[in-house]
């Protein structure tokens, strides 16, 4: 699939990205002459933060061009995405140069904030194609995209839009009445407005207000967002009485509502002065970095808790193995006389530490992945441990042999040392490519979860176990194995 970027700015870099890491071929138009280098930065933000949201390896990266002109960028794309500067004017000219040498059928979305369909729609040869998609900073890991048609906008578009978006790991949230600002824009610029009133008055400093943010309603509004969070803010008795208690505070002088503050020099002045205090000693791209690992590290958070984004993260990974073959069961190994792949994954952003490589318990993370892996060829599953019977590990001895960071694919590879009645020796090596990075050893005792004792597997766990033994038996001891902490390596 191809994807056309008119605009590569702050989000057609971002869109880019998103294209291109789900393996999407990505072709780009941008007249600045610094696009290539300023996109090249976004893509290994991306590249570092992107794919450990997957516990799956995303597909191969798809190829990246840059072209003269809109006629040659768009040609073969299947979606063209519009990022060109918030100007009405800008935008009717670039979409009439688009459909001027575009495949009809292609999905084209606008990134506009605040533009509705039927306005960018004017004066186009084919409006049916043209839809806002309205992503968020950064597009390459916020799933979010407002999606909104006119009345003119094929449904065909629409339906055809949300399913690539879904495919991308993102969320299309489809707007389905159009208004300036679609919904979420209405949102922030209510609050953008307050704070701005906030500066001017003297009440805060920049840095005072996104404190009020960061420790308190901003980590909330991740997870539950506005409704849901007041629905437990009125106790037992829920809505009603959160708003039988609040309601009558809106007819407060709380808020200066659509009143906007004057951008006069001194009132710029003065906000770009206190972020200059508050947030000038990283650069930009130091603000990118801290901001991707942040926003990694929650999403992983939600992930674990199967909620909102978190959730939406398990259902893009469902798809992606899908696309993978998954052998089920030993009997479906390719070939179970070598180390069988056990492990292939991103190294997740909130995975390295401050020696800016993978931290030592994520090793430990990796192999038990592996492990589980193993468990389940062998028929030990979530069934078979619902069961009664599972493995419990009894000893580990992981050892570092080089560096793994942030975004580098890893693969673990494992081998059977021992698998006889309750007891299996496993030894798994961690590669980036051919590189290996560490091993680990591993003794675990099959147990019955009742008495929680050592017990013999069920026939179908020891028929598997000793059908790779029996394949494996031939292979060389790895080196490393039974090795004690302070040997010679
Ligand atoms: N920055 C943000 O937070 C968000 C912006 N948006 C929307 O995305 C769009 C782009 O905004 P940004 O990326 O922030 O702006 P930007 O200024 O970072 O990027 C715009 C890019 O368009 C290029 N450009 C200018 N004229 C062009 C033309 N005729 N053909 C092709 N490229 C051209 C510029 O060289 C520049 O690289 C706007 O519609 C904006 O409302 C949407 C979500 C968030
Ligand atoms: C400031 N903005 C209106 C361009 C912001 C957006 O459109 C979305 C975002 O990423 O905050």
């Amino acid at each position: 699939m191809k994807a056309a970027i008119i605009g590569g700015g702050v989000i057609g870099g971002g869109w880019a990205a998103r294209f291109l890491l789900n393996g999407w071929d990505v072709r780009i138009f941008d007249p600045d002459p610094q696009a290539q280098r300023k996109i090249g930065e976004v893509l290994d933000n991306a590249r570092r933060s992107l794919p450990g949201l997957s516990d799956v390896p995303l597909p191969e990266e798809g190829r990246l061009s840059y072209h003269d002109t809109i006629k040659e960028a768009v040609q073969g794309a299947d979606w063209i995405q519009e990022s060109v500067p918030e100007r009405l004017d800008v935008k009717h000219k670039v979409f009439a140069a688009l459909q001027a040498a575009c495949d009809p059928r292609a999905v084209i979305g606008s990134s506009t904030s605040g533009f509705k369909p039927s306005e960018l729609q004017q004066g186009a040869v084919r409006p049916e194609q043209i839809l806002v998609t309205h992503p968020f900073n950064p597009v390459y890991l916020l799933p979010l995209v407002e999606l909104v048609g006119s009345a003119a906008t094929s449904l065909d578009v629409i339906a055809r839009a949300c399913q690539i978006l879904r495919e991308l790991g993102m969320f299309p949230l489809h707007v389905k009445r159009e208004i300036e600002a679609h919904i979420a824009d209405r949102l922030l610029e209510v609050v953008w407005r307050e704070a701005l009133w906030l500066v001017k008055d003297g009440i805060a400093t920049t840095e005072e207000i996104d404190n009020a943010i960061r420790y308190g309603f901003g980590i909330r509004w991740a997870q539950m967002g506005l409704f849901e969070t007041y629905r437990i803010a009125g106790g037992e008795a829920g809505m009603k009485h959160f708003m039988a208690q609040f309601g009558p505070t809106l007819q407060l002088p709380w808020c200066k509502l659509t009143d906007v503050p004057e951008f006069t020099e001194d009132l710029v002045d003065l906000i770009a002065g206190q972020s200059d205090a508050q947030s000038g000693a990283h650069s930009i791209r130091e603000l990118e970095r801290i901001r991707d690992a942040n926003l990694v590290g929650m999403m992983r958070a939600l992930k674990q808790q199967n909620w909102g984004a978190g959730a939406l993260l398990h259902a893009h990974d469902a798809q992606l193995r899908a696309g993978t073959v998954l052998e089920k069961r030993v009997a479906d190994l390719p070939d179970p006389g070598q180390p069988i792949l056990t492990l292939s994954r991103a190294v997740p952003l909130d995975w390295t530490d401050y020696n800016g490589h993978m931290t030592e318990s994520r090793y430990l993370d990796a192999f038990t992945s592996a492990t589980d892996r193993f468990m389940e060829l062998l028929g030990c599953d979530a069934d078979y441990i619902a069961a009664g019977g599972s493995y419990f590990t009894v000893e580990t001895h992981i050892c570092h042999l080089d560096e793994a960071k942030a975004g580098a694919h890893i693969t673990v590879r494992t081998q059977l040392l021992l698998g006889e009645g309750k007891k299996l020796h496993l030894f798994h090596s961690m590669y980036e490519g051919d590189r290996l990075l560490a091993t680990g050893e591993h003794f675990l005792l099959h147990v019955d979860l009742e008495t929680r004792r050592p017990s013999a597997p069920g026939l179908q766990v020891a028929m598997a176990l000793d059908r790779i033994a029996r394949a494996q038996a031939a292979l060389p001891r790895p080196k490393g194995a039974g090795r004690a902490i302070g040997d010679p390596r």
